[in-house]
């Protein structure tokens, strides 16, 4: 899959492009809505022998047009956005620079640059998807703006439990600890790629030696607290459990949380290594601790309940 970033207003199109039937959407998350409409497009570009295209943008529109401004975090930051759309077959994608000028084009403008500009001859978006300036251009109007022989698809909607499914209801699940149904949503099990780097070297003199995650990618993360979880270290896999918070017992002001992973039955000293973390279960909130020793019990009972999980579950 060839990834192009394109810019406006600096970025020329090329004029010899092929023929193409692109997906269009921010899709964070990937989820089996957001599947549908790439399937959609991957297939019928491989019936009609053309290249299939998924049109994204980057950063988040809410970066630009929402203030004050946050700082956004993503169920697929980039990297794992890109490797998602690989797997699913697509040619081509074509990553928006989602900046303020972009954000004032006209939904006529929009079909102008990027539909007839990329060659596209075929549409394919969800019911409910919104373009140019206000969100003006829909999949309604559409039709009166793209050149005759454009198609456009509108993918109906894709629901679980007789409601939408949708990033911001992925979010609302994962802010609850509700890792099943995050997954559920998805359509494939959330996680989170790491390097393993030293921490304050406290947790071996607990009893819980840890490894502390260093993700180099916004990502949004499950509801702060204890999970039991599993791990990928290059094809081999360890069951554990994970803190992702703040450390309140011992540390008064971090600013961002860590994610520190204590993995069972094993020695292997993984620092400098990169993992992928899967969160299976939620098990508790983080607490502030008077003493170790009740963070020790705690973190007993918590091994308890994860093997008690892993045991069920396997
Ligand atoms: C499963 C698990 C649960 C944890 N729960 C808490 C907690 O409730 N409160 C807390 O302050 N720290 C908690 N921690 C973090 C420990 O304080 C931390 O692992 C220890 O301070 C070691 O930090 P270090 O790796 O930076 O040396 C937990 C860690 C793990 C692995
Ligand atoms: N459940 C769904 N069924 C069908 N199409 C969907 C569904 N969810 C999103 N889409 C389509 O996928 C594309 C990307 O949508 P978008 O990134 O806004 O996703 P979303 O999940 O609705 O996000 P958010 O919760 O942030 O509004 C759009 O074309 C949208 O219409």
């Amino acid at each position: 899959m060839e990834v192009i970033t394109l810019s406006y207003p600096n970025d020329e199109m090329k004029s010899d492009l092929p023929e193409s039937i692109a997906a269009i959407g921010f899709f964070d998350g990937i989820h089996r809505g957001h599947q549908k409409v790439i399937r959609q497009a991957v297939s019928t570009a491989q019936k009609e022998q053309k290249h299939s295209v998924v049109i994204t943008f980057d950063p988040h529109p809410s970066v630009v047009l929402q203030k004050p401004k946050k700082e956004i975090t993503y169920l697929t930051p980039y990297d794992e956005k890109v490797q998602i759309f690989e797997r699913l077959g697509v040619d081509q994608l074509y990553v928006i620079h989602f900046n303020h000028a972009l954000s004032q084009l006209s939904p006529e403008e929009f079909i102008d640059l990027f539909i007839h500009g990329l060659n596209i001859q075929h549409i394919i978006a969800g019911f409910d998807f919104t373009f140019g300036y206000k969100g003006l251009g829909n999949m309604e109007n559409i039709r009166s703006m793209v050149d005759q022989n454009i198609n456009v698809s509108a993918v109906e909607k894709v629901e679980d439990q007789g409601e939408k499914i949708s990033s911001t209801r992925i979010r609302h699940a994962l802010q609850q600890g509700n890792i099943d149904e995050a997954n559920r949503l998805l359509g494939y099990s959330i996680s989170v790629r790491g390097e393993v780097v030293t921490g304050d070297q406290r947790g071996r003199t607990i009893g819980y030696p840890t490894a502390n995650l260093y993700v180099d990618e916004p990502y949004y993360l499950p509801r702060i607290g204890v999970y039991a979880v599993e791990v990928d270290w290059k094809g081999q896999w360890f069951q554990g459990m994970a803190n992702v918070g703040y450390n309140p017992t011992f540390v008064d002001h971090l600013l961002k949380p860590k994610i520190e992973v204590h993995l069972f039955d094993t020695q292997q000293n993984l620092y400098g290594e990169t993992l992928r973390l899967y969160w299976r279960k939620y098990i508790r909130d983080e607490e502030k601790f008077d003493h170790v020793d009740e963070l020790i019990d705690k973190l007993k009972e918590d091994e308890h309940v994860s093997r008690q999980f892993f045991a069920k579950n396997d």
